[in-house]
């Protein structure tokens, strides 16, 4: 995991390679990297999915997941993070700590990740080891230890010591660094590689307690006991062990892959999964092994051309042979497995069962979408669900032909279901298809998808801000739905109010009705209607976001009631309330940080201002300012173009999702006119 371009790809190439998976070295800038084999990703040199692959290092099967850095597929970040075990954070140690990098390791806080940090492209000029580890603990707020110290830099970079062994390790450029020569120190950097043992071992011997007795008397350590101090320090998340390397010019990965097996945990080392019983609620824990019963999380689904759908899953206890059931926990469905691949960088192998620990895909789980439990029918549980990231822009799409409109809905559906951040929609004023997504890029790639793999033409809109609404007081409202006209009638009667709740609540719904004003089994069709009523908004026709319903009275007529009355009595009762509460638009505020040279500074800082953005702070990094402020996403619309002419293309910048935040009222008046179509 890291920013855009730290070299997490060129990483894994070069582990591939080492571990005897592939036999050529693949360069993401030629367009060659095995693990970025969609088309999208070769033509443009940036990973987009998340690949899952497979190798071999010292005994040890090591599942890696390779995944992008560009926020706008955060979600294969996160999906990754909720079923790895461990994590490598690649930084460019030029860069040091990057945005994104500190929102990658904020995602393997959340779900407690151990990590090691690999201080890779120590070629670049300018690379700097120890200015980067700074920036670990400055910007991350992290505790990391370096474990090997860099033997030059930048052009002289040629391989790193070992502290655990107190050797050097030299890369030999003729065999693509396949050889290394281990040495003695250089003379010149004993002194700094004694300085250095001396910090990790203060560091880390208190993770184990015959460690400690030693490091204290002064004794000496083993190469071992030092291993087993760093790996409990590293599992505890008391430490980040750093190593450095350059994966382009093939230098550090296999001490890379050590470390991985030295000290990251294996599945065994990882606390039991934790779930609920489905039925009674009830937490149940399940140790990673394979005598308990199954249960398994479907971290991907991928469309493939060969096989179908494929449903990618993590195992966390028991076993599944092919052949066999398998509920799915979160629908309610059951399903029959046909069969199970294991995945290679480029191939596939087909195997009878998965164990605990595993990671694989299954082919033929019709029903199944990414944050799914999968578990065995007699003994289920329900594994803690994944959150998915709302999106931030919107475009209209239209098919180019009528047989491109068949084939459109279809694709949609499919991308949808592969990538939970992809929304589609109809627009209900206009009748048109709107996709949402998380950025530009996000929405760009879908459309190339459609065009490439589902061979569908289409024509888009210009990429608009996913606004929202919501409301700023509490309100009440009491709609009747009543038709009486001979026969059987409609009656809905509800009382209700509105008020904010907390952001990223999305719906509160509590029913307060009391002494059966409303009989009970309306109540599901009241929030149903609430639910509905809330995607269409009630000022410029935005999903409505963050508020609480209570329902606090209505009536009910014997024969004429129904639910439907009801859904429609509090779809109307719901808009009223909103209307007298307050109701405002909300806009998604980006984080951005630009990294520009001095001279430029005044003049980019005056236009962030024109953009209606509010710096932040400034730093000095990597010879460079970094600004950092927040601006409204859609004053960011053609910021690429803009920034690289005013500073002759010598800044760079990135954004990423921060809040959503009220609208300025004339703005919002604007966007509220062009809405409805005024
Ligand atoms: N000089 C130098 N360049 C490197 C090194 N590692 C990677 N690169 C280059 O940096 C660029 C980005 O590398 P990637 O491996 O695609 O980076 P990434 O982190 O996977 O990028 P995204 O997936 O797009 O976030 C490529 O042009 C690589 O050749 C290194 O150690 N030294």
């Amino acid at each position: 995991m890291a920013h855009i371009d730290a070299g997490k790809t060129t990483t894994t190439e070069r582990i591939l390679f080492y571990t005897g998976m592939t036999h050529k070295l693949g360069e993401v800038h030629e367009g060659a990297a095995t693990m970025d084999w969609m088309e999208q990703e070769r033509e443009r040199g940036i990973t987009i999915t998340a690949a899952a692959t497979t190798c071999f290092w010292r005994d040890h099967r090591i599942n890696i997941i390779d995944t992008p850095g560009h926020v706008d597929f955060t979600i294969e970040v996160e999906r990754s993070l909720r079923v790895l075990d461990g994590a490598v954070a690649a930084f460019d140690s030029v860069q040091g700590v990057e945005p994104q990098s500190e929102t990658v390791w904020r995602q393997a806080d959340k779900y407690q990740v151990p990590r090691i940090a690999f201080m890779n492209k120590m070629d670049r000029i300018g690379a700097d080891f120890y200015a980067s580890v700074q920036s670990i603990i400055d910007r991350l707020g992290a505790n990391p230890v370096p474990i090997q110290i860099p033997i030059g830099r930048e052009a002289e970079f040629r391989g790193s010591i070992d502290l655990v062994r107190m050797k050097g390790f030299f890369y030999d450029d003729e065999t693509l660094g396949a050889k290394y020569k281990i040495d003695e120190i250089p003379a010149d950097l004993a002194e700094k590689a004694n300085e250095y043992r001396e910090k990790m071992l203060e560091a880390v011997a208190e993770y184990d307690d015959q460690v400690m007795e030693k490091y204290l008397n002064g004794q000496p350590l083993a190469e071992d006991e030092v291993r087993r101090a760093i790996r409990a320090a590293t599992i505890a998340m008391k430490v980040t062990p750093v190593l450095c390397g350059s994966a382009f010019k093939n230098k550090g990965v296999q001490q890379l892959l050590d470390a991985v097996v030295d000290y990251l945990p294996s599945p065994l080392d990882i606390p039991a999964a934790v779930g609920v019983d489905p039925n009674s609620g009830k937490e149940l824990r399940r140790d990673p092994s394979d005598s308990e019963p199954f249960a398994a999380l479907a971290f991907k689904i991928m469309t493939d051309p060969f096989a179908g759908q494929l449903t990618f899953f993590r195992v966390y206890s028991g076993t599944l042979k092919t052949g066999t059931a398998v509920l799915n926990v979160t629908k309610g469905t059951k399903d029959r497995i046909g069969r199970l691949l294991k995945m290679h960088a480029n191939k596939r192998e087909e195997i009878e069962i998965v164990y605990a620990g595993d990671i694989a895909a299954a082919v033929g789980l019709k029903s199944a979408t990414t944050g799914d439990t999968l578990a065995d029918e007699k003994q289920p549980l329900l594994l803690e669900v994944m959150k998915f990231p709302e999106p931030v822009i919107a475009m209209a799409i239209e098919p180019k032909t009528k047989q491109d409109q068949e084939k459109m809905g279809f694709a949609l559906q499919k991308l949808a279901q592969e990538d939970p951040s992809f929304r589609v929609r109809t627009d209900e004023e206009t009748a048109q298809t709107i996709i949402a997504g998380m950025g530009e890029l996000h929405l760009e790639i879908i459309v190339d998808r459609l065009l490439r793999e589902f061979k569908v033409e289409a024509n888009v809109g210009k990429p608009e801000v996913a606004f929202r609404e919501t409301i700023r007081r509490k309100a009440e409202a009491e709609s009747k739905y009543i038709k009486q006209t001979g026969g059987r009638g409609q009656y809905g009667h509800v009382v209700l109010t509105v008020e904010p709740s907390e952001a990223g609540k999305g719906l509160e719904f509590v029913n307060k009705v009391v002494g059966g004003a409303i009989p009970k089994e309306y109540i599901p069709a009241i929030e149903k209607g609430v639910k509905e009523r809330m995607e269409t908004g009630v000022v410029a026709g935005f999903p409505l976001r963050d508020v609480k319903v209570t329902v606090i009275d209505g009536s009910y007529h014997d024969v004429d009631s129904n639910e439907m009355a009801f859904k429609i009595a509090a779809s109307m009762g719901f808009a009223d309330a909103c209307k007298k509460a307050d109701p405002v638009l909300l806009e998604p505020i980006m984080k951005v940080e630009v990294l520009v040279p001095q001279d430029f500074m005044g003049d980019v800082i005056g236009n962030l201002n024109g953009r209606r953005g509010k710096v932040q702070g400034m730093k000095v990094r990597a010879g460079a300012q970094a600004i950092e402020a927040t601006v409204p996403l859609m004053e960011m619309f053609g910021y690429a173009t803009d920034l690289r002419s005013r500073t002759q293309g010598r800044a760079t910048y990135s954004m990423e999702f921060d809040r959503y935040d009220q609208v300025p009222r004339q703005i919002a008046e604007a966007i509220t006119a062009k809405h409805r179509g005024e």
